[in-house]
């Protein structure tokens, strides 16, 4: 039968597609029994009511730092109201029987002990707290924890606030709210070089900034280099116990995939050489991301849907491939700092007009009209030629170093490396919303 709408497809793989999405908080944890175990002895003091420890976890991207925390994190304030609802049931209990008898059943003892545990948990990602892309700092970070403390209508602008001001009303949040609060800042690594709110936090109570509250702080990252790069004092606190996520192996993947799969697709749409296809590639190509692994089952699952077919086969899983690196480049181009992102679009114009590879000199000549093109004070030729010898190290550019002997002496050259094109560094420009300028390219 013929399709009514059409959108409508003929063939459908996907039962359920929101098991494939990115915010999707799987039931079940795979593979991660290790971590499992050291995150929970983290946690064990807060359900307790004992003071909060600090965690410092990492591992590279994909490998289930989120999902494991929101998993433990939910699981852990279920249990608490568990708790607390069966200590409240308690002291009815034994209230009664004081009233009805002159000896009460349960020891006293055994009910006092076990208070109720008041927990709070907040969280914020540190990557989505500037528009523009450039890195975050201590204070954004304490901004964002106040307005998730706060009701949307008390919440404060990104701006103009001294930042002990801002300091201050957060502990004033937090001893409002009493008890524990554990803040979790994910992404944490892109707070920058300023990382006074994490040694502010953990001491806050120590330095009675708070009085009420005990706060717990946990960090997660997958940025190896940041960790060794923190000031000594937050290294001590924050890195009080540190859990390294490492990454999956292809059968771990096939593992957490097959699970996904059997949610997310109908029965008969896909064999396990399509499931062992993701694994080996995101193992290969991703460093073992299961990110990766379930992103390429549903491009793949939506290949093979458009094209009208209920079977996904293994060269739908190659063009998810193809598809996903391209989306991957763009995002990685949008992650750079705006005098990376004015070199890579200068390196685009050069390269439209068949001018790369280009010398450092050229490059800035396009780089300074780009930037100024967006209103923007361009940077010195060497002040510019430290972000273009990074962007080759992070593999967007390729160098050429030329030797012309004594009479043209020692030049580099720089172009685009294979995986960077002009219409990515296009696509990244207008996916931040900003429009595409065609700067002239003088002299080519
Ligand atoms: N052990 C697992 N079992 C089931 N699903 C998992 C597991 N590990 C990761 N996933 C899934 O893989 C995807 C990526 O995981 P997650 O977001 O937790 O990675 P991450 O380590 O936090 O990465 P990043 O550093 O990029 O934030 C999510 O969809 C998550 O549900």
């Amino acid at each position: 039968m013929a399709p009514d709408s059409i959108f409508e497809d003929e063939a459908e793989v996907f039962h359920d597609i929101e098991v494939l999405e990115e915010d999707y908080t799987p039931d079940t944890i795979l593979c991660r029994d290790e971590v499992m175990t050291e995150y929970i002895n983290v946690l064990k003091p807060i359900y307790k009511g004992r003071p909060p420890q600090n965690a410092f976890l990492y591992g590279d991207t994909g490998v289930g730092k989120t999902a494991v925390t929101n998993h433990l994190t939910t699981q852990l304030e279920a249990d608490i109201r568990q708790k607390n609802e069966d200590i409240e049931r308690q002291h009815e209990q034994s209230e009664q029987e004081t009233e009805e008898q002159t000896q009460p059943a349960v020891e006293p003892d055994a009910v006092d002990s076990a208070a109720p545990v008041d927990l709070t948990i907040v969280k914020v990602n540190c990557q989505n707290l500037t528009s523009t892309g450039e890195r975050t700092s201590s204070y954004q970070v304490a901004i964002a924890l106040v307005n998730e403390l706060r009701p949307p209508k008390d919440m404060i602008a990104s701006t103009g606030y001294a930042p002990q001001a801002v300091y201050s009303m957060l502990y004033e949040e937090m001893d409002a709210l009493g008890g524990t609060v554990l803040v979790i800042l994910d992404e944490v690594d892109r707070i920058g070089a300023d990382d006074t709110i994490l040694y502010e936090l953990p001491r806050a109570r120590a330095n009675e900034k708070v009085e009420n509250a005990r706060i717990g702080l946990i960090g997660i990252s997958n940025d190896y280099t940041f960790r060794s790069n923190l000031s000594p004092k937050v290294k001590d606190t924050l890195c009080e116990t540190e859990i390294k996520f490492p990454a999956y192996n292809a059968m771990q993947l096939r593992e957490i995939l097959r699970d996904r799969a059997s949610r997310a697709l109908y029965d008969n749409t896909y064999g396990d050489d399509v499931i062992a296809l993701c694994a080996a590639l995101a193992t290969r190509e991703s460093s073992g991301s299961a990110r990766k692994a379930i992103n390429l089952l549903r491009r793949a699952g939506e290949i093979a849907e458009n094209d009208g077919r209920t079977t996904i086969l293994e060269a739908d899983v190659h063009e998810a491939k193809d598809d996903l690196e391209y989306g991957d480049m763009v995002d990685s181009i949008t992650d750079q700092d705006a005098h990376k992102r004015y070199v890579l679009a200068a390196v685009a114009h050069l390269s439209n007009a068949d001018a790369t590879p280009a010398r450092v000199k050229e490059v800035h000549r396009a780089y300074r009209a780009v930037a100024e093109s967006y209103a923007a004070d361009p940077l010195s030729q060497r002040g510019m030629y430290n972000h273009l010898t990074k962007l080759a190290m992070l593999g967007f550019l390729t160098s050429h170093d030329n030797n012309e002997g004594i009479k043209g002496g020692q030049y580099y050259e720089f172009e685009f490396s294979d995986e960077v094109d002009r219409s990515k560094v296009r696509e990244a420009f207008e996916s931040m919303g900003h429009s595409w300028h065609d700067v002239r390219i003088h002299g080519s």
